[in-house]
C-alpha cells in the first residue's frame, strides 16, 4: 500500500459507520491486526453512556494513545464541535500517522460529519476522507431501514447505506442466501453507486477499502442535491433512542444473570437494539467478561485481558434501545449479584 504522505499532503481519514451492533468495532480491530504497514490512529465514538469500545479497540493497538474517544454524544450532532477540535489539535502531529480510523455511533448521520470534515478548513486543510464505509447488519437491517420515524426525522440507518461508497454486507452466516440477495437488491435500490463486500466478522479484503480514495461528493449529490444548503438544519434525533448505562462494584451470580439476560430478550428483543457489557463472575478468578448483544443475538466470553491485580471488580452494562426502564433494569441486575446466602 501507499502511503497518504507519498501521494499527497492530507491524511485519510476512512469513517466507518453503520447501525448498532452492525461490526463497526470488529472491523476497527480487524484492521488493526491485519495490516501492519500504517501507524493508524483511531478516533471512537459510542452512543452510550458507559464507554466499552474503547477498551477492546485498546486491546488490539499497540499503543493504547493512538486512540482518541468522544464520549457522550454522537459525533454527528452534539459532539460535531468535539470532532472538529480534536482533529483540529490532532493536526499538529497527524503526520506521525498514515491513516485515521474514525468509528462513529450507530446512530451516527454520516452526511454531517462529510459536510463538517468538507467545509470546515480547520479539517479541509489537514485531512481527506479516503472512503466512507458502511457496516450492514444482513441479520438486522431490514428491520431498522423499514422504522418508521416522526415527521421532520431522519432513518439513520437509511442515511448511512445511502452515504457509503463501500458497504460491508457483514453477518452473512446468520441469513440464508434468499435473504442476502433480497437485502443487496434493497441496499442497491438506496444506493446504486458503493461497492458491496459480503463479509463474517467484518472481514473484508483491506486492499479494496483503505487508501483507494474512493469517496466520491457526486454520488452524494446525486442522492441529496441540497446537500450543502441542507446541513444546517439537524433532522438528526438520536433520542428517539435511549441509552441506559449501569455500573456497580461485585461480582454476579452467573445463573441469575444468565436468566435475567435471557427473560429479557426474551421480551423485549425487538426494542433492545445492543446491549455490551463487562462483567465479573463469583467463582471465576480474575477473568473478565465481555457481554455482546445486538437484539436476540448474543455473543458473551472472557475478555483478551483479566482483570488487574487489586483492580475493582466494577460491572459496566449499557443497553441501548426503546422504552428502556432504568430503574427496573438497574435492580434487575443488582439482584443478581452473588451474595453468600445465594450461592447455595
Ligand atoms: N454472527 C456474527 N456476529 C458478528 C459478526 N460481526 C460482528 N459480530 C458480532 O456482533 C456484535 C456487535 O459487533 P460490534 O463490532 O461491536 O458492532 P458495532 O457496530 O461496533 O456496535 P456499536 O458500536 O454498538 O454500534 C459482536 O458481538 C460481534 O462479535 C458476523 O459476521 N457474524
Amino acid at each position: 500500500m501507499t502511503t497518504a504522505t507519498d501521494s499527497n499532503d492530507l491524511t485519510p481519514m476512512t469513517v466507518i459507520t453503520g447501525f448498532l451492533g452492525a461490526g463497526k468495532t470488529t472491523f476497527v480491530n480487524y484492521i488493526l491486526k491485519e495490516q501492519n504497514e500504517w501507524k493508524i490512529c483511531v478516533l471512537e465514538n459510542e452512543f452510550g453512556e458507559v464507554s466499552i469500545d474503547d477498551g477492546l479497540v485498546a486491546e488490539s493497538l499497540d499503543s493504547p494513545e493512538d486512540i482518541i474517544t468522544m464520549d457522550n454524544g454522537c459525533v454527528c450532532c452534539s459532539v460535531r464541535g468535539d470532532l472538529v477540535r480534536t482533529l483540529g489539535q490532532m493536526a499538529k502531529r497527524r503526520k506521525e500517522f498514515d491513516a485515521i480510523l474514525l468509528e462513529t455511533t450507530g446512530l451516527a448521520d454520516p452526511s454531517a460529519i462529510i459536510y463538517t470534515i468538507q467545509t470546515n478548513p480547520k479539517l479541509s486543510d489537514n485531512y481527506f476522507i479516503d472512503s466512507i464505509v458502511c457496516l450492514a447488519d444482513a441479520k438486522h437491517l431490514n428491520q431498522h431501514l423499514d422504522e418508521k420515524k416522526p415527521e421532520g426525522a431522519i432513518n439513520e440507518a437509511l442515511q448511512q447505506v445511502a452515504f457509503a461508497d463501500k458497504i460491508l454486507l457483514n453477518k452473512t452466516d446468520l441469513v440464508t442466501k434468499e435473504e442476502k440477495d433480497t437485502l443487496k437488491q434493497r441496499l442497491a435500490k438506496i444506493n446504486q453507486f458503493a461497492t458491496v463486500i459480503e463479509t463474517e466478522r467484518s472481514r473484508a479484503p483491506l486492499d479494496k477499502i483503505l487508501g483507494l480514495n474512493s469517496f466520491n461528493m457526486e454520488s452524494i449529490l446525486n442522492f441529496d442535491k441540497d446537500f450543502f444548503e441542507n446541513q444546517e438544519v439537524s433532522k438528526h434525533q438520536p433520542e428517539l433512542v435511549e441509552s441506559v448505562g449501569i455500573q456497580f462494584e461485585g461480582e454476579l451470580h452467573a445463573q441469575y444473570f444468565n436468566m435475567f439476560m435471557m427473560d429479557l430478550l426474551r421480551e423485549r428483543a425487538t426494542d433492545m437494539y445492543r446491549t455490551k457489557g463487562l462483567l465479573a463472575f463469583h467463582g471465576q478468578g480474575d477473568v473478565k467478561f465481555v457481554f455482546q448483544g445486538v437484539h436476540e443475538q448474543i455473543n458473551f466470553g472472557p475478555a483478551k485481558e483479566p482483570w488487574a491485580a487489586g483492580e475493582k471488580r466494577m460491572n459496566k452494562f449499557v443497553f441501548i434501545g426503546k422504552n428502556l426502564n432504568r430503574k427496573e433494569l438497574t435492580d434487575s441486575l443488582m439482584n443478581c449479584l452473588y451474595k453468600e446466602e445465594s450461592s447455595e
